[in-house]
């Protein structure tokens, strides 16, 4: 189903939070929406699901607004920053109560324990769970009904690396099945290896509607590094392209720029040449969401400094 969300704006008193957001989610990818701390990340999901009221434009899941869905559960699973999980429960009772409600088979509650490793400490009561269980939770609630479109504030907040791959790869696999999966984050580097769409804001303004791989394109973060102990064949082979850029700082290590990892990886395949590293470079990405989102940090060292000068 498709998420859209149509001149969004949300007004407390006289501060804007989100102001005339208009983007597009489409099922089958994985979409970061991006922004600093305060940015309108959380009340625009919470409009997305109804939970808060648009002071204009309006937001529709598969065409209708979330409330109008007969089985919302069903058709969109969230986890927002604020759960209210009963600290007496126990995972497994906190599940089965979300599956009684919402007409869930049993079946759904084994299968989103063991898909977010929790079999075993579904018997344990909540509120000895710590950040990253309750997050894994927080995301089986959210599947428990089989969505057909996801929503995550901040899902890997708290959650260790191996926490974190987890979840890359579980919402990489729910949008190949065709899901819609909207994803919350502040960390251009989580979300340039998670998603494939961007939407990026900065004190509840659009401030790009994108593609990972235009965002690099754009950002000139293209970079490539690759390891080979035939650095100047392979420089050879490749630097004849036009718009390829190719730079070396060592020996064995080039630096190259208008063109790709598979088609530098193909070259040297084709040619016999071993890489021992073949690396996209992201750096450079981290600093292009700085500078687009710069004016609309809303808490700058800088500004803090200058005050207390
Ligand atoms: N109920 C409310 N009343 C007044 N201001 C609010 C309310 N809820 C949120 N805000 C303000 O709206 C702005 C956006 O908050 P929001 O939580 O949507 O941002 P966010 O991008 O999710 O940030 P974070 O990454 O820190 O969670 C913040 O300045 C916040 O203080």
């Amino acid at each position: 189903m498709t998420i859209r969300a149509h001149g969004l704006t949300k007004r407390y008193g006289d501060k804007t939070v989100v102001q005339d957001l208009t983007f597009t989610v489409n099922p089958g990818t994985v979409t970061g929406f991006l922004g600093p701390n305060g940015a309108g990340k959380s009340t625009t999901m919470r409009m997305l699901l109804g939970l808060d009221t648009p002071t204009a434009g309006h937001a529709t899941v598969g065409g209708r607004a979330y409330a109008a869905h007969a089985a919302p559960l069903h058709e969109v699973g969230a986890l927002l920053e604020a759960r209210s999980i009963h600290p007496g429960r126990t995972a497994f009772h906190h599940l089965m109560a979300l599956a009684h409600t919402h007409g869930v088979p049993r079946s759904r509650v084994d299968h989103v324990l063991a898909l977010t490793g929790l079999t075993d400490v579904a018997g344990k009561r909540v509120k000895g769970f710590s950040l990253g269980m309750g997050q894994r939770l927080g995301i089986a609630a959210a599947l428990i009904a089989d969505p057909a479109t996801v929503i995550l504030d901040e899902p890997v907040n708290g959650l260790d690396p191996e926490g974190v791959l987890w979840v890359r790869n579980l919402l990489k696999s729910l949008a190949a099945e065709g899901r819609t999966v909207l994803v919350s984050s502040h960390l251009m580097s989580e979300m340039a290896l998670t998603a494939d769409h961007l939407v990026i804001i900065g004190r509840g303004r659009l401030l790009a509607d994108t593609t990972v791989a235009d965002l690099v394109r754009e950002s000139g973060a293209a970079c490539v590094k690759v390891v080979t102990p035939e650095a100047v064949r392979l420089r050879e082979l490749l630097s004849g392209a036009p718009g390829v850029e190719v730079t070396g700082e060592a020996p064995d290590t080039l630096h190259i720029r208008g063109t790709d990892a598979p088609h530098i990886g193909r070259t040297a395949a084709t040619h016999g040449i071993p890489l021992f590293e073949l690396t996209p470079q992201t750096a450079s990405l981290e600093q292009a969401f700085m500078d687009l989102t710069h004016e609309s940090v809303e808490y700058q060292a800088t500004a803090m400094t200058g005050a207390a000068a």
